[in-house]
C-alpha cells in the first residue's frame, strides 16, 4: 500500500493550504457546510456526499496538486506503440499526470485553483480513471483501490476542519504554493 495515510494526509494539507490563499473559495465551503450541517451540529459521514462545492474543491486540489504526480512506475510485459512512440517490452514507464493536469489545451487557466470548474452536473471530469485530462488515482488496472475511503476520509476532515474554525494566515502575508521538487 503506497502511503495511503502520507498521501491522504498530503491532499487534506493541500486543501487547506489552498484555501487559507482564498478566503472567498473558504467562504463558500464554510456557507455550504452552514447549510448542509447546520451551525449547531457536528459533521457527520451523512453530510459528506451533499458537499458538492466541497467535493469540487477536493477535485480542484487532486487536479494542481497530485499526490502521485508520475503515478507508480510500470514496466509493460509486451513492446507497444502508444502516441507514435515505440515502448520496448520492460521499459520503464513513468505517467506525468501533473503536466496532464496543467495542459492548456485541456484546462481553461491551467495554474488557476477554481473548482467551479467542477461543478457542471453531469460532471466530465470524474477521477475513475476514464478521462486522460484528469488522473490523479491512476488508472485501469493499478488505480487506486482505496478511492472510496480516500474521498470520505479528505471531505470529513476538511468539512470538519472548516465547519468548527476559521482559517486565516497574520495580516499580509500569502503563502507560497509553487512546487518546485521532481523538477516537473
Ligand atoms: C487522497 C488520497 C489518495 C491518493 C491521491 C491516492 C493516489 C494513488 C495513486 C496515484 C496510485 C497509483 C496508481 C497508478 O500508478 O496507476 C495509488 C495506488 C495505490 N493506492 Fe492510493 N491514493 C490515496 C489513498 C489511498 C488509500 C486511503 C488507500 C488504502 C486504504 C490506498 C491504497 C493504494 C494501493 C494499495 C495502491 C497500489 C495499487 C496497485 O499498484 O495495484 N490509496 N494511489
Amino acid at each position: 500500500m503506497i502511503g495511503a495515510t502520507d498521501t491522504t494526509a498530503t491532499m487534506v494539507e493541500w486543501a487547506m493550504a489552498e484555501l487559507i490563499n482564498k478566503p472567498e473559495v473558504m467562504k463558500k465551503v464554510q456557507e455550504e457546510l452552514s447549510d448542509i450541517v447546520g451551525l449547531d451540529k457536528v459533521v457527520e459521514e451523512s453530510h459528506v456526499p451533499k458537499l458538492h462545492y466541497l467535493e469540487a474543491v477536493f477535485k480542484e486540489t487532486l487536479r494542481l496538486h497530485p499526490a502521485l504526480p508520475l503515478l507508480i512506475p510500470k514496466r509493460p510485459s509486451q513492446s507497444s506503440i502508444a502516441g507514435g512512440y515505440t515502448i520496448p517490452k520492460d521499459t520503464k514507464v513513468f505517467s506525468n499526470v501533473w503536466a496532464m493536469h496543467r495542459d492548456p489545451e485541456a484546462w481553461d487557466e491551467p495554474s488557476e485553483f477554481k473548482p467551479e470548474r467542477f461543478l457542471s452536473y453531469p460532471c466530465k471530469f470524474d477521477y475513475s480513471g476514464n478521462n486522460f485530462q484528469f488522473l490523479p488515482f491512476g488508472s485501469a488496472r493499478r488505480i487506486c483501490p482505496g478511492i472510496p475511503l480516500a474521498e470520505k476520509m479528505v471531505m470529513h476532515v476538511l468539512a470538519s476542519l472548516l465547519h468548527s474554525f476559521d482559517w486565516k494566515l497574520p495580516e499580509g502575508e500569502v503563502l507560497d504554493l509553487s512546487e518546485r521538487s521532481l523538477g516537473l
